[in-house]
C-alpha cells in the first residue's frame, strides 16, 4: 500500500496560489525529500499533508484513507492522521525535562504508567540520549534538543514522520553527525519519512526519492542519483549544481555539414550526432551541454577526442583535486583523485565522457534526447569511435 497519495492539490495563502496542481505518490519506507529554493512551496506541502493547512482542491490519502478532500471539504484533524511532525525549531517545553516532554504525547492518549515508561526509554535508546532523561532543554546542546525533539516525535509510533528543515540550526559537525543519525534511524524503525530541506548534501545523502519544488510545482521526482545524473530541466541541473556540488556548463549550436552529419559545436568541441537522430532538434538551434568535473579525463598526451586546455587553477583538498582549465575562452573544472601535480600554466588534453553529458534547449531548459555517434571517449577504446570527436 501506498503511505501516502496527493492528487490534484492546490492551495492559496492570502490570494496568491503557493502550490499548483500537486501529484505525488510516496511509499511504505520511502525517505521522500522536498528539495527546492526558499518560498517554493516545500514546507506548505508538508503542512496540507499534516492536516496544519487546508487545500483548496484535491485529495489526500494517508495509508488508504482520504483524510482531505477539496472538493468535499473534508479535512481530518491533524491528531487523527497518524504522523508525527518536527520542526525545525525544536519546540520543546521548557518547563518540562527530556523524559517529560517525550512522554507528553503518550500521557494525553492516557496510556498506563508502566507503558509510557517502556516506550520513553525505547525512544530516548533509540536517540542515544538515555543518560539525558532528567535533564531540562536549557542544559542540552543544540543537536542534543534536536534528538529530544525527534525522541518526542518517534514515541508514539507514527506511520509517518514529517521533517521540516531539522538540521539548520545545527552547526556543519552537528549537522553530518545528526544526518546519519537520520539514516541509521529511518533504516530502524523503516517508517516513511518526509523530509523538508534546500540543502541538496542532505537531499542526496538521506533520501531514497526526491521531489524538486519550483515556483509550487514539482519538477522532477526521483532517485538522488538519477536526478544528479539526468537533471530534466537546466533549472534543476543549476540547482543541483549549486552548493558544491560544481557542474560545468558549454553553450553550444547544433550544425549538420553536407554528408548529412550533425554536431554539437562549442567554442571549444564538436560533439558528432548519430545520423538519423535528433530529428526534433534543428541546424542553428542553441544549446547547453552540461558535464560534472568527475566526468572529465585528464592527460598529459593528446588524445584522441581530446580537447587542449590550459591549467588556470589548481585547488587540493585532500582525497580530491580540483583543477580548472581554459580553453578559447571558456572554462571548465575538473576533478581528480587524490593529489596532483598540474601547474598552472601548463597543457592539458580533457575528454568529456559524453555518455554522461546533458544537453539541454537553451530556449526552453528542457533537456534533449541525443545519441552520440561515438558514445565512448574512454582511454584506450578505438581511435576509429573516437576520431569523430576532436578539439578545434
Ligand atoms: N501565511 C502566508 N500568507 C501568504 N503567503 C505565504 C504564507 N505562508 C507562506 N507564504 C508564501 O508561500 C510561498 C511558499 O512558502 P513555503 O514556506 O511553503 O516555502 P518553502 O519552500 O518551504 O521555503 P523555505 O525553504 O524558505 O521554508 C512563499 O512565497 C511564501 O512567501
Amino acid at each position: 500500500m501506498n503511505a501516502i497519495e496527493l492528487q490534484g492539490i492546490h492551495v492559496a495563502l492570502n490570494g496568491k496560489q503557493v502550490l499548483n496542481d500537486i501529484e505525488l505518490t510516496i511509499k511504505q519506507g520511502d525517505f521522500m525529500t522536498f528539495l527546492g529554493p526558499s518560498g517554493c512551496g516545500k514546507t506548505t506541502l508538508l503542512r496540507t499533508i499534516a492536516g496544519l493547512q487546508k487545500a483548496d482542491a484535491g485529495t489526500i490519502t494517508i495509508s488508504g484513507r482520504e483524510v482531505a478532500n477539496g472538493e468535499t471539504q473534508f479535512h481530518m484533524e491533524p491528531s487523527k492522521r497518524r504522523l508525527s511532525l518536527v520542526f525545525q525549531s525544536y519546540a520543546l517545553w521548557p518547563h518540562m525535562t527530556v523524559y517529560e516532554n517525550v512522554a507528553f504525547g503518550l500521557q494525553v492518549r492516557k496510556l498506563a504508567k508502566a507503558v509510557v515508561r517502556e516506550k520513553v526509554e525505547a525512544a530516548l535508546g533509540k536517540m542515544r540520549i538515555a543518560e539525558l532523561a532528567g535533564r531540562y532543554p536549557s542544559e542540552l546542546s543544540g543537536g542534543q534538543q534536536q534528538r529530544v525533539a525527534i525522541a518526542r516525535a518517534i514515541v508514539t509510533e507514527p506511520d509517518i514522520l514529517l521533517l521540516d528543515e531539522p538540521l539548520s540550526n545545527l552547526d556543519a559537525k552537528l549537522r553530518v553527525e545528526m544526518r546519519a543519525e537520520l539514516k541509521r534511524l529511518h533504516q530502524e524503525l523503516n517508517t516513511t519519512v518526509i523530509y523538508v530541506t534546500h540543502d541538496q548534501h542532505e537531499a542526496m545523502t538521506l533520501s531514497t526519492q526526491v521531489a524538486i519544488f519550483f515556483g509550487g510545482q514539482i519538477v522532477q521526482l526521483d532517485k538522488p542519483r538519477e536526478l544528479y545524473k539526468r537533471p530534466k530541466t537546466l533549472q534543476v541541473a543549476e540547482f543541483i549544481g549549486s552548493a558544491g556540488m560544481q557542474m560545468n556548463r558549454l553553450e553550444g549550436v547544433m550544425r549538420t555539414d553536407e554528408e548529412g552529419l550533425s554536431w554539437l559545436e562549442t567554442p571549444v568541441v564538436l560533439i558528432p550526432l548519430a545520423a538519423g537522430d535528433n530529428s526534433t532538434m534543428q541546424d542553428g538551434q542553441e544549446m547547453v551541454l552540461t558535464v560534472r568535473p568527475e566526468d572529465i579525463r585528464l592527460y598529459e598526451e593528446r588524445r584522441p577526442g581530446s580537447i587542449a586546455m590550459s591549467v588556470s587553477a589548481v585547488f587540493p583538498s585532500g582525497a580530491e583535486t580540483l583543477v580548472q582549465l581554459d580553453a578559447a575562452g571558456m572554462s571548465l573544472m575538473a576533478r581528480v583523485i587524490g593529489e596532483s601535480e598540474y601547474e598552472p600554466g601548463s597543457t592539458l588534453y580533457a575528454v568529456l565522457r559524453q555518455e554522461q553529458m546533458n544537453a539541454y534547449d537553451k530556449k526552453t531548459g528542457i533537456r534533449m534526447k541525443l545519441q552520440y555517434a561515438a558514445h565512448n571517449n574512454e582511454p584506450g577504446e578505438s581511435t576509429h569511435e573516437n576520431r569523430l570527436s576532436y578539439s578545434r
